[in-house]
Protein backbone atom coordinates (compact mmCIF):
# COMPACT_ATOMS: atom_id res chain seq x y z
CA UNK A 1 0.00 0.00 0.00
CA UNK A 2 1.83 3.32 -1.08
CA UNK A 3 1.79 5.70 1.71
CA UNK A 4 0.73 9.74 1.22
CA UNK A 5 3.75 12.15 2.00
CA UNK A 6 2.47 15.63 3.39
CA UNK A 7 5.39 18.45 3.70
CA UNK A 8 4.64 21.35 5.73
CA UNK A 9 6.95 24.52 7.16
CA UNK A 10 6.89 22.66 10.41
CA UNK A 11 8.39 19.30 8.99
CA UNK A 12 7.12 16.12 7.21
CA UNK A 13 5.23 13.18 8.12
CA UNK A 14 3.55 10.30 6.28
CA UNK A 15 0.20 9.18 6.44
CA UNK A 16 -1.36 5.46 5.62
CA UNK A 17 -4.56 6.03 4.00
CA UNK A 18 -6.11 3.53 6.42
CA UNK A 19 -4.24 4.94 8.84
CA UNK A 20 -7.16 6.93 10.55
CA UNK A 21 -9.61 4.28 10.22
CA UNK A 22 -10.46 3.88 12.87
CA UNK A 23 -11.09 0.09 14.47
CA UNK A 24 -14.52 1.04 16.01
CA UNK A 25 -15.66 2.41 12.59
CA UNK A 26 -18.10 0.10 10.98
CA UNK A 27 -17.87 2.54 7.78
CA UNK A 28 -14.26 1.32 6.54
CA UNK A 29 -15.10 3.32 3.14
CA UNK A 30 -15.76 6.11 5.42
CA UNK A 31 -12.26 6.02 6.73
CA UNK A 32 -10.86 8.20 3.89
CA UNK A 33 -13.12 11.37 4.47
CA UNK A 34 -12.09 10.74 8.03
CA UNK A 35 -8.52 10.52 7.19
CA UNK A 36 -8.79 13.72 4.89
CA UNK A 37 -10.01 15.88 8.25
CA UNK A 38 -8.09 14.24 10.29
CA UNK A 39 -4.98 15.22 8.23
CA UNK A 40 -6.38 19.03 8.48
CA UNK A 41 -6.80 19.07 11.87
CA UNK A 42 -3.41 17.24 12.39
CA UNK A 43 -2.00 20.07 10.04
CA UNK A 44 -3.29 22.57 11.44
CA UNK A 45 -2.68 21.94 15.62
CA UNK A 46 1.13 21.48 14.44
CA UNK A 47 1.52 24.60 12.47
CA UNK A 48 3.75 26.88 14.28
CA UNK A 49 4.63 24.42 17.02
CA UNK A 50 8.22 23.27 16.52
CA UNK A 51 9.60 22.12 19.93
CA UNK A 52 12.85 21.90 20.92
CA UNK A 53 14.26 18.09 20.83
CA UNK A 54 17.12 17.63 23.67
CA UNK A 55 19.19 15.24 21.22
CA UNK A 56 21.91 16.87 20.09
CA UNK A 57 22.57 14.55 17.62
CA UNK A 58 19.73 15.85 15.84
CA UNK A 59 18.52 19.23 14.80
CA UNK A 60 15.46 20.54 16.33
CA UNK A 61 12.40 18.53 15.62
CA UNK A 62 8.64 19.12 15.19
CA UNK A 63 5.84 17.20 17.03
CA UNK A 64 5.23 15.30 13.99
CA UNK A 65 2.98 12.63 15.53
CA UNK A 66 -0.54 13.58 16.69
CA UNK A 67 -2.85 11.29 18.46
CA UNK A 68 -6.32 10.49 16.58
CA UNK A 69 -9.30 11.38 19.09
CA UNK A 70 -9.71 9.00 21.47
CA UNK A 71 -12.64 7.41 21.21
CA UNK A 72 -14.80 4.69 23.08
CA UNK A 73 -12.99 1.63 22.50
CA UNK A 74 -16.18 -0.39 21.54
CA UNK A 75 -15.84 -2.96 24.21
CA UNK A 76 -17.56 -0.76 27.04
CA UNK A 77 -13.99 -0.59 28.45
CA UNK A 78 -12.60 2.99 29.22
CA UNK A 79 -9.25 2.15 29.23
CA UNK A 80 -7.81 3.27 32.51
CA UNK A 81 -4.13 1.37 31.62
CA UNK A 82 -3.54 1.56 28.21
CA UNK A 83 -1.66 -1.88 28.41
CA UNK A 84 -4.84 -3.75 28.28
CA UNK A 85 -7.09 -1.17 26.19
CA UNK A 86 -7.46 -2.14 22.39
CA UNK A 87 -5.28 0.23 19.88
CA UNK A 88 -7.23 3.37 18.98
CA UNK A 89 -6.27 2.88 14.85
CA UNK A 90 -5.30 0.67 12.73
CA UNK A 91 -2.12 1.96 12.03
CA UNK A 92 0.19 5.06 12.76
CA UNK A 93 3.96 6.53 11.92
CA UNK A 94 5.85 9.03 12.73
CA UNK A 95 8.86 10.67 13.94
CA UNK A 96 9.53 10.85 18.01
CA UNK A 97 10.78 13.68 19.91
CA UNK A 98 13.74 12.45 21.85
CA UNK A 99 14.83 13.18 25.39
CA UNK A 100 17.93 12.15 26.17
CA UNK A 101 20.68 10.59 23.77
CA UNK A 102 20.49 8.12 21.24
CA UNK A 103 23.58 6.45 20.51
CA UNK A 104 24.63 7.01 17.25
CA UNK A 105 25.90 3.44 16.18
CA UNK A 106 22.54 2.43 17.38
CA UNK A 107 21.06 1.75 13.48
CA UNK A 108 18.29 -0.69 12.84
CA UNK A 109 14.66 -1.26 14.08
CA UNK A 110 13.27 -2.56 16.81
CA UNK A 111 9.96 -4.96 15.91
CA UNK A 112 7.45 -5.69 18.85
CA UNK A 113 4.74 -7.92 18.38
CA UNK A 114 2.05 -8.41 20.55
CA UNK A 115 -2.02 -8.83 21.19
CA UNK A 116 -3.75 -5.07 20.02
CA UNK A 117 -7.20 -5.14 19.68
CA UNK A 118 -9.35 -7.79 22.20
CA UNK A 119 -13.19 -6.91 20.88
CA UNK A 120 -15.21 -7.65 17.49
CA UNK A 121 -18.71 -6.46 16.64
CA UNK A 122 -19.66 -5.89 20.43
CA UNK A 123 -17.90 -8.90 21.76
CA UNK A 124 -15.43 -8.50 24.27
CA UNK A 125 -12.53 -11.28 24.07
CA UNK A 126 -11.52 -12.94 27.61
CA UNK A 127 -7.77 -13.53 27.66
CA UNK A 128 -4.66 -11.44 26.64
CA UNK A 129 -3.48 -14.02 24.56
CA UNK A 130 -7.42 -13.91 22.29
CA UNK A 131 -5.96 -10.49 20.81
CA UNK A 132 -5.26 -9.39 17.46
CA UNK A 133 -1.80 -8.96 16.82
CA UNK A 134 -0.22 -5.86 16.66
CA UNK A 135 3.43 -5.09 15.22
CA UNK A 136 4.83 -1.88 16.54
CA UNK A 137 8.59 -0.77 15.11
CA UNK A 138 11.08 1.95 16.58
CA UNK A 139 13.31 2.44 13.83
CA UNK A 140 16.44 4.13 14.78
CA UNK A 141 18.79 6.18 12.61
CA UNK A 142 20.88 8.97 12.93
CA UNK A 143 20.07 9.41 16.80
CA UNK A 144 16.63 9.70 15.85
CA UNK A 145 13.55 8.02 16.05
CA UNK A 146 10.63 6.68 13.38
CA UNK A 147 7.91 4.95 15.13
CA UNK A 148 4.32 2.84 13.82
CA UNK A 149 2.69 0.42 14.81
CA UNK A 150 0.00 -1.55 12.84
CA UNK A 151 -2.57 -4.67 12.65
CA UNK A 152 -1.32 -7.84 11.36
CA UNK A 153 -3.69 -8.44 8.67
CA UNK A 154 -3.78 -12.29 9.51
CA UNK A 155 -7.51 -14.14 8.10
CA UNK A 156 -8.45 -14.49 11.73
CA UNK A 157 -8.10 -10.31 11.50
CA UNK A 158 -9.31 -10.10 7.89
CA UNK A 159 -12.26 -11.93 8.55
CA UNK A 160 -13.47 -10.50 12.26
CA UNK A 161 -12.94 -7.19 10.49
CA UNK A 162 -15.12 -8.18 7.64
CA UNK A 163 -17.70 -10.22 8.95
CA UNK A 164 -17.62 -8.09 12.67
CA UNK A 165 -17.57 -11.50 14.52
CA UNK A 166 -14.85 -13.61 15.39
CA UNK A 167 -14.18 -16.50 12.81
CA UNK A 168 -11.52 -18.58 13.81
CA UNK A 169 -10.54 -20.56 17.30
CA UNK A 170 -8.06 -18.19 19.65
CA UNK A 171 -6.20 -19.31 22.45
CA UNK A 172 -9.48 -18.97 24.36
CA UNK A 173 -12.42 -18.05 22.25
CA UNK A 174 -14.38 -19.91 19.81
CA UNK A 175 -16.58 -18.66 17.28
CA UNK A 176 -20.14 -19.90 18.31
CA UNK A 177 -21.70 -21.86 15.73
CA UNK A 178 -24.86 -20.68 14.11
CA UNK A 179 -26.79 -24.31 14.11
CA UNK A 180 -26.02 -28.20 14.52
CA UNK A 181 -25.16 -28.90 11.33
CA UNK A 182 -22.60 -25.91 11.46
CA UNK A 183 -21.17 -27.09 14.52
CA UNK A 184 -20.58 -30.73 13.05
CA UNK A 185 -18.69 -28.53 10.19
CA UNK A 186 -16.70 -26.72 12.69
CA UNK A 187 -15.92 -30.16 14.44
CA UNK A 188 -14.31 -31.57 11.34
CA UNK A 189 -12.78 -28.16 10.67
CA UNK A 190 -10.59 -28.50 13.92
CA UNK A 191 -9.24 -31.69 13.19
CA UNK A 192 -8.28 -30.72 10.00
CA UNK A 193 -7.23 -27.42 11.54
CA UNK A 194 -8.94 -25.11 9.02
CA UNK A 195 -10.89 -23.47 12.25
CA UNK A 196 -7.39 -22.66 13.93
CA UNK A 197 -6.06 -19.10 13.76
CA UNK A 198 -3.77 -17.86 12.03
CA UNK A 199 -3.33 -14.87 14.50
CA UNK A 200 0.41 -14.27 14.58
CA UNK A 201 0.00 -12.47 17.87
CA UNK A 202 3.42 -13.72 20.03
CA UNK A 203 6.71 -13.03 18.23
CA UNK A 204 8.53 -11.70 15.44
CA UNK A 205 11.98 -13.14 14.07
CA UNK A 206 14.31 -12.19 11.74
CA UNK A 207 15.42 -15.21 9.39
CA UNK A 208 19.31 -15.91 8.50
CA UNK A 209 18.11 -15.20 4.95
CA UNK A 210 16.83 -11.74 5.89
CA UNK A 211 12.66 -12.66 5.99
CA UNK A 212 10.99 -11.20 8.89
CA UNK A 213 8.17 -13.53 10.41
CA UNK A 214 5.41 -13.21 12.67
CA UNK A 215 4.54 -16.12 14.57
CA UNK A 216 2.16 -18.22 17.11
CA UNK A 217 1.72 -21.49 18.13
CA UNK A 218 -0.40 -22.64 15.14
CA UNK A 219 1.38 -23.45 12.26
CA UNK A 220 -0.30 -21.67 10.15
CA UNK A 221 -0.04 -18.15 11.91
CA UNK A 222 3.19 -17.72 10.49
CA UNK A 223 3.16 -14.78 8.70
CA UNK A 224 6.04 -12.51 6.80
CA UNK A 225 5.83 -9.10 7.09
CA UNK A 226 7.88 -6.42 5.91
CA UNK A 227 9.60 -4.48 8.55
CA UNK A 228 9.81 -1.04 7.15
CA UNK A 229 6.10 -0.94 6.33
CA UNK A 230 4.79 -3.23 8.80
CA UNK A 231 3.14 -4.68 5.97
CA UNK A 232 1.61 -7.86 5.95
CA UNK A 233 3.10 -9.44 3.00
CA UNK A 234 1.31 -13.21 3.25
CA UNK A 235 1.70 -16.39 4.64
CA UNK A 236 4.96 -18.40 5.63
CA UNK A 237 4.23 -21.89 3.92
CA UNK A 238 6.45 -24.64 4.90
CA UNK A 239 7.25 -26.42 1.91
CA UNK A 240 7.73 -29.79 3.51
CA UNK A 241 5.44 -32.65 4.78
CA UNK A 242 6.16 -32.78 8.35
CA UNK A 243 2.07 -31.75 8.49
CA UNK A 244 0.82 -31.22 12.74
CA UNK A 245 -1.10 -28.02 13.37
CA UNK A 246 1.17 -26.26 15.96
CA UNK A 247 4.68 -25.45 16.95
CA UNK A 248 7.10 -23.90 19.51
CA UNK A 249 5.74 -20.08 19.58
CA UNK A 250 9.68 -19.57 20.04
CA UNK A 251 12.06 -20.77 17.69
CA UNK A 252 15.98 -20.31 18.12
CA UNK A 253 16.67 -18.19 14.88
CA UNK A 254 20.31 -17.01 14.36
CA UNK A 255 21.87 -16.13 10.77
CA UNK A 256 22.59 -20.26 9.83
CA UNK A 257 19.54 -21.43 11.19
CA UNK A 258 15.53 -22.35 12.53
CA UNK A 259 15.03 -24.18 15.25
CA UNK A 260 11.83 -25.48 16.60
CA UNK A 261 9.62 -28.31 18.55
CA UNK A 262 6.47 -29.50 17.12
CA UNK A 263 4.33 -31.10 19.59
CA UNK A 264 3.06 -34.70 18.66
CA UNK A 265 -0.30 -35.19 20.41
CA UNK A 266 -1.08 -38.51 18.70
CA UNK A 267 2.26 -39.87 19.63
CA UNK A 268 2.95 -38.21 22.82
CA UNK A 269 6.60 -36.50 22.18
CA UNK A 270 7.95 -33.80 19.92
CA UNK A 271 10.20 -33.66 16.65
CA UNK A 272 13.12 -31.23 16.71
CA UNK A 273 12.83 -29.75 13.20
CA UNK A 274 15.64 -26.91 11.44
CA UNK A 275 15.22 -25.52 8.57
CA UNK A 276 17.95 -23.66 6.69
CA UNK A 277 18.34 -19.90 5.50
CA UNK A 278 17.04 -19.06 1.95
CA UNK A 279 14.24 -22.33 2.22
CA UNK A 280 10.93 -22.97 3.66
CA UNK A 281 11.76 -26.59 4.02
CA UNK A 282 11.93 -27.66 8.04
CA UNK A 283 13.99 -31.11 8.48
CA UNK A 284 14.06 -33.11 11.33
CA UNK A 285 16.77 -33.60 13.41
CA UNK A 286 15.45 -36.13 15.81
CA UNK A 287 12.46 -37.12 18.21
CA UNK A 288 12.06 -37.01 21.56
CA UNK A 289 8.99 -39.56 22.87
CA UNK A 290 7.94 -37.89 26.29
CA UNK A 291 8.49 -39.96 29.26
CA UNK A 292 5.27 -40.03 30.59
CA UNK A 293 1.57 -38.12 30.63
CA UNK A 294 -1.26 -38.59 27.98
CA UNK A 295 0.16 -35.69 25.80
CA UNK A 296 3.15 -33.58 25.30
CA UNK A 297 3.40 -30.81 28.06
CA UNK A 298 2.99 -27.14 26.52
CA UNK A 299 5.88 -25.70 24.80
CA UNK A 300 6.04 -22.21 24.24
CA UNK A 301 9.31 -21.99 24.44
CA UNK A 302 13.02 -23.86 24.64
CA UNK A 303 16.33 -23.20 24.85
CA UNK A 304 19.45 -24.55 23.32
CA UNK A 305 22.89 -25.09 24.12
CA UNK A 306 26.50 -25.27 21.96
CA UNK A 307 25.60 -28.66 20.79
CA UNK A 308 21.88 -29.59 22.67
CA UNK A 309 18.43 -28.79 22.06
CA UNK A 310 16.70 -29.02 25.55
CA UNK A 311 13.10 -30.77 25.13
CA UNK A 312 11.00 -29.64 28.22
CA UNK A 313 8.06 -31.60 29.35
CA UNK A 314 6.12 -29.59 31.79
CA UNK A 315 3.15 -31.35 33.65
CA UNK A 316 0.69 -28.92 32.04
CA UNK A 317 0.34 -30.50 29.07
CA UNK A 318 -1.71 -29.99 25.89
CA UNK A 319 -5.41 -31.58 25.59
CA UNK A 320 -7.10 -32.77 22.75
CA UNK A 321 -10.51 -32.48 24.82
CA UNK A 322 -10.02 -29.07 25.42
CA UNK A 323 -9.15 -28.27 22.18
CA UNK A 324 -12.72 -29.44 20.71
CA UNK A 325 -14.54 -27.23 23.69
CA UNK A 326 -16.57 -24.59 23.16
CA UNK A 327 -16.34 -22.81 26.24
CA UNK A 328 -12.37 -21.85 27.76
CA UNK A 329 -11.95 -24.60 30.42
CA UNK A 330 -10.19 -23.52 33.77
CA UNK A 331 -6.45 -24.29 31.51
CA UNK A 332 -7.41 -23.34 28.06
CA UNK A 333 -6.02 -25.61 26.06
CA UNK A 334 -3.99 -27.52 28.45
CA UNK A 335 -4.57 -29.40 31.63
CA UNK A 336 -2.44 -30.50 34.92
CA UNK A 337 -0.83 -33.77 35.27
CA UNK A 338 1.44 -33.23 38.28
CA UNK A 339 1.08 -37.00 38.80
CA UNK A 340 2.32 -37.78 35.32
CA UNK A 341 5.52 -35.77 36.76
CA UNK A 342 8.23 -33.28 35.39
CA UNK A 343 11.27 -34.34 33.22
CA UNK A 344 13.93 -31.88 30.90
CA UNK A 345 15.32 -34.13 27.70
CA UNK A 346 18.63 -33.62 25.96
CA UNK A 347 18.86 -33.79 22.38
CA UNK A 348 21.75 -33.47 20.29
CA UNK A 349 22.00 -31.14 17.64
CA UNK A 350 24.20 -33.38 15.37
CA UNK A 351 22.81 -36.83 15.19
CA UNK A 352 19.22 -36.29 16.69
CA UNK A 353 20.17 -38.97 19.70
CA UNK A 354 18.55 -38.18 23.13
CA UNK A 355 21.29 -37.96 25.38
CA UNK A 356 19.45 -37.08 28.82
CA UNK A 357 16.20 -37.93 30.13
CA UNK A 358 15.96 -36.75 33.55
CA UNK A 359 12.71 -36.13 35.74
CA UNK A 360 12.80 -32.67 37.81
CA UNK A 361 10.52 -30.82 40.29
CA UNK A 362 7.15 -29.97 39.01
CA UNK A 363 7.70 -26.38 37.25
CA UNK A 364 5.24 -23.89 35.43
CA UNK A 365 7.44 -21.93 32.52
CA UNK A 366 6.49 -20.40 29.15
CA UNK A 367 9.96 -18.68 28.44
CA UNK A 368 13.07 -20.20 28.61
CA UNK A 369 16.21 -17.43 29.02
CA UNK A 370 19.19 -19.55 27.81
CA UNK A 371 21.28 -22.82 28.67
CA UNK A 372 24.82 -23.39 28.15
CA UNK A 373 27.03 -26.87 28.67
CA UNK A 374 28.67 -27.05 32.19
CA UNK A 375 32.22 -28.62 32.29
CA UNK A 376 34.52 -29.99 34.39
CA UNK A 377 38.26 -29.23 35.03
CA UNK A 378 39.14 -31.34 32.23
CA UNK A 379 37.18 -29.31 30.21
CA UNK A 380 34.16 -32.81 30.33
CA UNK A 381 30.73 -31.59 29.62
CA UNK A 382 28.91 -33.02 32.34
CA UNK A 383 25.61 -30.90 32.95
CA UNK A 384 23.42 -28.52 30.70
CA UNK A 385 22.16 -25.58 32.64
CA UNK A 386 18.93 -24.58 31.20
CA UNK A 387 17.27 -21.15 33.08
CA UNK A 388 13.55 -20.12 32.73
CA UNK A 389 11.20 -18.01 34.10
CA UNK A 390 9.67 -19.96 36.65
CA UNK A 391 6.18 -19.30 38.13
CA UNK A 392 6.41 -21.82 41.67
CA UNK A 393 4.94 -24.86 39.56
CA UNK A 394 1.16 -22.69 39.90
CA UNK A 395 -0.25 -22.39 37.22
CA UNK A 396 -2.43 -19.54 38.39
CA UNK A 397 -0.79 -16.83 36.16
CA UNK A 398 -2.95 -18.61 33.04
CA UNK A 399 -6.13 -17.13 35.11
CA UNK A 400 -4.18 -13.26 35.97
CA UNK A 401 -3.78 -13.02 32.58
CA UNK A 402 -7.34 -12.73 31.47
CA UNK A 403 -7.96 -9.27 30.29
CA UNK A 404 -10.80 -8.38 32.64
CA UNK A 405 -7.76 -9.29 35.30
CA UNK A 406 -5.42 -7.31 33.97
CA UNK A 407 -7.99 -4.41 33.68
CA UNK A 408 -9.10 -4.72 37.05
CA UNK A 409 -6.45 -3.83 39.35
CA UNK A 410 -7.50 -2.57 42.28
CA UNK A 411 -3.85 -1.74 44.54
CA UNK A 412 -4.20 -5.39 46.17
CA UNK A 413 -0.75 -7.18 45.53
CA UNK A 414 -2.20 -9.96 43.21
CA UNK A 415 0.81 -10.69 41.27
CA UNK A 416 1.92 -14.64 41.78
CA UNK A 417 5.82 -14.96 42.72
CA UNK A 418 8.50 -16.25 39.95
CA UNK A 419 11.74 -16.99 39.90
CA UNK A 420 14.53 -17.37 37.26
CA UNK A 421 14.55 -21.23 37.68
CA UNK A 422 17.80 -23.19 36.93
CA UNK A 423 17.61 -26.72 35.91
CA UNK A 424 20.50 -28.70 36.25
CA UNK A 425 20.66 -31.98 33.80
CA UNK A 426 23.22 -34.53 34.36
CA UNK A 427 24.18 -36.02 31.36
CA UNK A 428 26.34 -39.10 33.55
CA UNK A 429 22.80 -41.25 33.18
CA UNK A 430 21.48 -40.58 36.38
CA UNK A 431 17.90 -40.20 36.70
CA UNK A 432 16.63 -36.57 38.34
CA UNK A 433 18.32 -33.28 37.37
CA UNK A 434 17.88 -30.30 39.87
CA UNK A 435 15.68 -27.00 39.92
CA UNK A 436 16.61 -24.64 41.87
CA UNK A 437 16.37 -20.52 42.28
CA UNK A 438 19.56 -19.05 40.40
CA UNK A 439 19.63 -15.70 43.03
CA UNK A 440 16.93 -14.45 45.66
CA UNK A 441 13.22 -13.39 43.85
CA UNK A 442 13.32 -10.65 46.28
CA UNK A 443 15.77 -9.06 44.05
CA UNK A 444 13.36 -8.74 41.30
CA UNK A 445 10.39 -8.05 43.84
CA UNK A 446 8.85 -12.13 43.23
CA UNK A 447 7.60 -11.56 39.85
CA UNK A 448 9.39 -11.89 36.10
CA UNK A 449 8.94 -13.50 32.79
CA UNK A 450 9.71 -11.84 29.16
CA UNK A 451 13.38 -12.32 29.36
CA UNK A 452 16.45 -11.62 27.30
CA UNK A 453 20.40 -12.17 26.94
CA UNK A 454 23.09 -10.51 24.36
CA UNK A 455 22.07 -12.58 21.51
CA UNK A 456 26.02 -13.14 20.72
CA UNK A 457 25.54 -15.78 24.54
CA UNK A 458 23.07 -17.65 23.11
CA UNK A 459 24.00 -21.31 24.16
CA UNK A 460 26.96 -20.43 26.50
CA UNK A 461 27.58 -19.47 29.23
CA UNK A 462 26.14 -16.17 30.06
CA UNK A 463 26.00 -13.57 33.13
CA UNK A 464 23.32 -10.98 32.31
CA UNK A 465 19.72 -11.20 31.63
CA UNK A 466 17.18 -8.62 31.50
CA UNK A 467 13.45 -9.48 31.81
CA UNK A 468 10.20 -8.07 33.54
CA UNK A 469 10.11 -7.69 37.59
CA UNK A 470 7.97 -6.32 40.15
CA UNK A 471 7.40 -3.62 42.40
CA UNK A 472 4.76 -4.64 44.89
CA UNK A 473 2.18 -4.38 45.13
CA UNK A 474 0.69 -5.05 41.34
CA UNK A 475 -1.21 -7.57 39.25
CA UNK A 476 1.58 -7.57 36.01
CA UNK A 477 5.28 -7.33 36.07
CA UNK A 478 5.71 -3.52 36.12
CA UNK A 479 9.76 -3.20 36.35
CA UNK A 480 12.67 -3.81 34.19
CA UNK A 481 14.87 -6.05 35.99
CA UNK A 482 18.99 -6.49 35.14
CA UNK A 483 19.65 -9.86 36.62
CA UNK A 484 23.26 -10.32 37.63
CA UNK A 485 23.96 -14.38 37.69
CA UNK A 486 27.36 -14.35 39.10
CA UNK A 487 26.74 -11.90 41.76
CA UNK A 488 22.88 -12.76 42.27
CA UNK A 489 21.94 -9.40 42.25
CA UNK A 490 19.43 -7.52 40.12
CA UNK A 491 18.93 -3.58 39.47
CA UNK A 492 15.88 -2.38 38.58
CA UNK A 493 13.84 0.49 36.63
CA UNK A 494 10.50 1.63 38.12
CA UNK A 495 8.33 4.08 36.89
CA UNK A 496 4.80 4.61 39.17
CA UNK A 497 2.16 3.22 36.55
CA UNK A 498 4.07 1.68 34.05
CA UNK A 499 3.92 -1.24 32.40
CA UNK A 500 6.99 -2.21 30.81
CA UNK A 501 7.33 -4.81 27.68
CA UNK A 502 9.96 -7.19 27.63
CA UNK A 503 13.71 -5.56 27.13
CA UNK A 504 15.98 -6.28 24.45
CA UNK A 505 19.20 -6.45 24.52
CA UNK A 506 21.26 -5.16 21.93
CA UNK A 507 25.05 -5.25 21.53
CA UNK A 508 27.10 -2.31 20.53
CA UNK A 509 29.11 -2.97 17.36
CA UNK A 510 32.51 -4.00 18.59
CA UNK A 511 32.08 -4.82 22.16
CA UNK A 512 34.09 -6.79 24.20
CA UNK A 513 31.80 -6.97 27.46
CA UNK A 514 28.23 -8.97 27.77
CA UNK A 515 26.11 -6.02 28.55
CA UNK A 516 27.95 -3.16 26.45
CA UNK A 517 24.98 -2.17 24.57
CA UNK A 518 21.73 -0.91 24.81
CA UNK A 519 18.11 -2.53 26.45
CA UNK A 520 14.90 -0.95 24.34
CA UNK A 521 11.48 -1.21 26.04
CA UNK A 522 8.25 0.23 25.02
CA UNK A 523 6.23 1.09 28.35
CA UNK A 524 2.60 1.69 28.17
CA UNK A 525 1.31 4.26 31.49
CA UNK A 526 -1.47 4.28 33.20
CA UNK A 527 -2.91 8.22 31.76
CA UNK A 528 -3.13 6.56 27.92
CA UNK A 529 0.29 7.62 27.77
CA UNK A 530 3.13 6.07 26.46
CA UNK A 531 7.02 6.14 25.02
CA UNK A 532 10.06 3.96 24.06
CA UNK A 533 12.51 3.78 26.43
CA UNK A 534 16.35 3.07 26.19
CA UNK A 535 18.55 2.01 29.01
CA UNK A 536 22.05 1.71 28.95
CA UNK A 537 23.27 -2.21 29.21
CA UNK A 538 25.95 -1.88 31.87
CA UNK A 539 24.66 0.91 34.26
CA UNK A 540 20.88 -0.32 33.54
CA UNK A 541 20.31 4.04 33.60
CA UNK A 542 17.90 5.68 31.34
CA UNK A 543 19.62 7.34 28.16
CA UNK A 544 16.83 7.97 25.97
CA UNK A 545 13.05 8.30 25.90
CA UNK A 546 10.43 9.62 23.21
CA UNK A 547 6.71 9.79 23.80
CA UNK A 548 4.34 8.55 21.37
CA UNK A 549 1.63 10.01 20.41
CA UNK A 550 -0.86 7.84 22.13
CA UNK A 551 0.18 5.06 24.36
CA UNK A 552 0.52 1.62 22.69
CA UNK A 553 -1.03 -1.50 24.35
CA UNK A 554 1.14 -4.08 26.17
CA UNK A 555 3.46 -6.40 24.06
CA UNK A 556 4.78 -9.45 24.22
CA UNK A 557 7.84 -10.87 22.09
CA UNK A 558 10.75 -8.36 19.82
CA UNK A 559 13.45 -8.34 17.75
CA UNK A 560 16.19 -6.40 16.41
CA UNK A 561 16.36 -5.99 12.59
CA UNK A 562 20.24 -4.05 11.97
CA UNK A 563 20.06 -1.39 9.33
CA UNK A 564 22.13 -2.76 6.16
C1 LIG B 1 -4.37 -20.31 19.15
C2 LIG B 1 -4.12 -21.57 19.72
C3 LIG B 1 -3.23 -21.72 20.70
C4 LIG B 1 -2.56 -20.46 21.06
C5 LIG B 1 -1.64 -20.18 21.95
C6 LIG B 1 -1.07 -18.89 22.24
C7 LIG B 1 -1.43 -17.71 21.46
C8 LIG B 1 -0.21 -18.80 23.25
C9 LIG B 1 0.47 -17.60 23.69
C10 LIG B 1 1.23 -17.69 24.80
C11 LIG B 1 1.94 -16.59 25.41
C12 LIG B 1 1.98 -15.31 24.72
C13 LIG B 1 2.53 -16.77 26.63
C14 LIG B 1 3.09 -15.68 27.39
C15 LIG B 1 3.26 -15.80 28.71
C16 LIG B 1 3.58 -14.64 29.50
C17 LIG B 1 3.63 -14.68 30.84
C18 LIG B 1 3.45 -15.93 31.54
C19 LIG B 1 3.85 -13.48 31.58
C20 LIG B 1 3.78 -13.50 32.93
C21 LIG B 1 3.95 -12.37 33.72
O1 LIG B 1 4.12 -12.42 34.91
C22 LIG B 1 -3.02 -23.04 21.30
C23 LIG B 1 -3.16 -22.90 22.77
C24 LIG B 1 -1.69 -23.57 20.91
C25 LIG B 1 -4.01 -24.10 20.83
C26 LIG B 1 -4.32 -24.01 19.44
C27 LIG B 1 -4.89 -22.69 19.17
FE1 LIG C 1 6.33 -16.02 24.58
Amino acid sequence: MASITFSGATGNFSFLPTAAVSENSNNIKGGFNSLKKNLNNTIKKHNGRNLVSTNVASPPLPVIAHPPPKEESGDGYDGSHVAWTSVRQERWEGELLVQGEIPLWLKGTYLRNGPGLWHVGGYNFRHLFDGYAMLAKLHFHDGRLTAGHRQIESEAYTAAMKNQKLCFREFSEVPKPANFLSYIGELANLFSGASLTDNANTGVVKLGDGRVVCLTETQKGSIVIDPTTLDTLGKFEYSDTLGGLIHSAHPIVTDTEFLTLLPDLINPGYLAVRMKPGTNERKVIGRDDCSRGPAPGWVHSFPVTEHYIIVPEMPLRYCAGNLLKAEPTPLYKFEWHPDSKAFMHVMCKASGNVVASVEVPLYITFHFISAYEDTDEDGRVTAVIADCCEHNADTTILDKLKIQNLRSYTGKDVLPDAQVGRFKIPLDGSPYGKLEAALDPNEHGGGMDMCSINPAYLGKKYRYAYACGAQRPCNFPNTLTKIDLVEKKAKNWYDEGAVPSEPLFVARPGSTEEDDGVVISMISEKNGDGYALLLDGSTFEEIARAKFPYGLPYGLHGCWVPSK
